[in-house]
């Protein structure tokens, strides 16, 4: 899976780019502020969820321009987009084929796995991020996981807003409403577990050197079947509302990630140890998603390099280009790619790729 074309209008400080890369890493090089992680985010967003950023729409159109943004990309014969109308900038467009389409639909078309220096915090900030994280992994195997994500998280809204409603909970519309999130949050657990289990069987056989290889356990509070998951939640109605909020299910689930040689709790290593363990996950976890997709996700590496030994990133390219994924990754610096060699496309950013 690679983009052949990237152009980006009005996004950011963006006001008009066109990108066509010619060779597996597209090496984004420039000053700080250029602009490097805006184009990175731009591609984040033709996934469903809200980029790596998580900022509001209406920041990312520049700012000063008309209020509007759009990004489009060619991948594989195909033209998918996404943006804003200025008219009604809190409403996100997406376009594949010039048919339009929702932001799940992008799934069954690209994924992408990123990694950026706000996740160096990952393993010891809070499970929300992790979260997020392990589900873009399973997206990148299972585009179905965006839709049950939706519409589990809508229908948890919707019994959060029944059990504190101050007319009380309808108890019929409760049984209704726990029966969707049921469904779709069996469906989430199952889906988590399937990619951990593949997962762990390809670290078994990643290099363990020069990064270090995870041992990743799901930890989650709760029953995991359907049928348990409904009759466990009529129960904890009571409880729940007393908290506002319902308290176990998957929407709860974290990671927890050890190094598997010594056994060190990832929140327990240095920051370097964290990068290192993050790195060799996501190799693994592209192998796999080759192995089973075709074809492995986008790679979106901002700031890697610069934080890597020569001889460390040498290795991580050599690992990065077996992966045959197409990595995008930026650096202040050009010579920061020199290991790379042909395989790489320097862009300077501003400026003509
Ligand atoms: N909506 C917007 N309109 C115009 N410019 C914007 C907008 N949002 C961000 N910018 C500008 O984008 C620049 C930051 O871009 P980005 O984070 O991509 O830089 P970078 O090249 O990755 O830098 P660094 O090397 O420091 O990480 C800043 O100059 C910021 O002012």
């Amino acid at each position: 899976m690679a983009l052949s074309r990237l152009t980006l209008t009005e996004f950011r400080n963006h006001v008009h780019l066109t990108l066509t890369p010619q060779a597996p890493f597209i090496a984004l090089y420039g000053a700080n502020g250029a602009g490097k992680t805006n184009i990175l985010e731009a591609v984040s967003l033709l996934v469903p969820g809200r980029g790596l950023r998580r900022a509001a729409l209406s920041e990312m159109a520049y700012s000063a321009g008309s209020g509007g943004f759009s990004i489009s990309a060619e991948l594989d014969g195909t033209v998918i987009g996404t943006g804003i109308d200025a008219a009604q900038p809190e409403r996100r467009k997406v376009r594949i084929n010039s048919a339009n389409a929702t932001i799940n639909n992008l799934a069954e078309w690209i994924s992408a796995i990123w990694l950026t220096p706000a996740m160096d915090r990952l393993f010891v900030d809070g499970a929300g991020a992790r979260r997020r994280f392990l589900d873009r992994l399973v997206l990148a195997l299972e585009p179905n996981h965006a839709r049950n994500s939706s519409r589990y998280e809508k229908a948890v809204q919707q019994r959060n807003r029944i059990l504190t409603s101050p007319d009380g909970a309808d108890p019929l519309w409760l049984d209704a409403i726990e029966a969707q999130m049921a469904e779709s949050g069996a469906a989430i657990i199952e889906a988590r577990a399937r990619m951990l289990q593949s997962l762990a069987v390809q670290l078994d056989h990643a290099p363990t050197d020069p990064f270090p290889v995870p041992a990743i356990i799901l930890a989650m509070d709760g029953p995991v079947s359907a049928d348990d998951l409904k009759a466990h939640w009529r129960t904890t109605r009571r409880k729940d509302a007393g908290a506002g909020r319902t308290l176990t299910g998957p929407h709860r689930a974290d990671l927890v990630v050890h190094n598997r040689a010594n056994g060190q709790a990832a929140d327990r290593c240095s920051t370097g140890e964290q990068k290192a363990l993050m790195l060799s996950l996501i190799l693994a976890h592209a192998a796999l998603v080759s192995a089973q997709r075709g074809a492995p996700p986008i790679l979106l590496l901002d700031e890697v390099a610069a934080h890597l030994d020569p001889d460390r990133r040498a290795a991580l390219f050599a690992r990065l280009g077996e992966t045959g994924a197409q990595v995008w990754m930026t650096g202040t610096e050009a010579a920061l790619f020199d290991a790379i060699g042909p395989a790489a496309h320097l862009v300077a950013v501003p400026g003509v790729g």
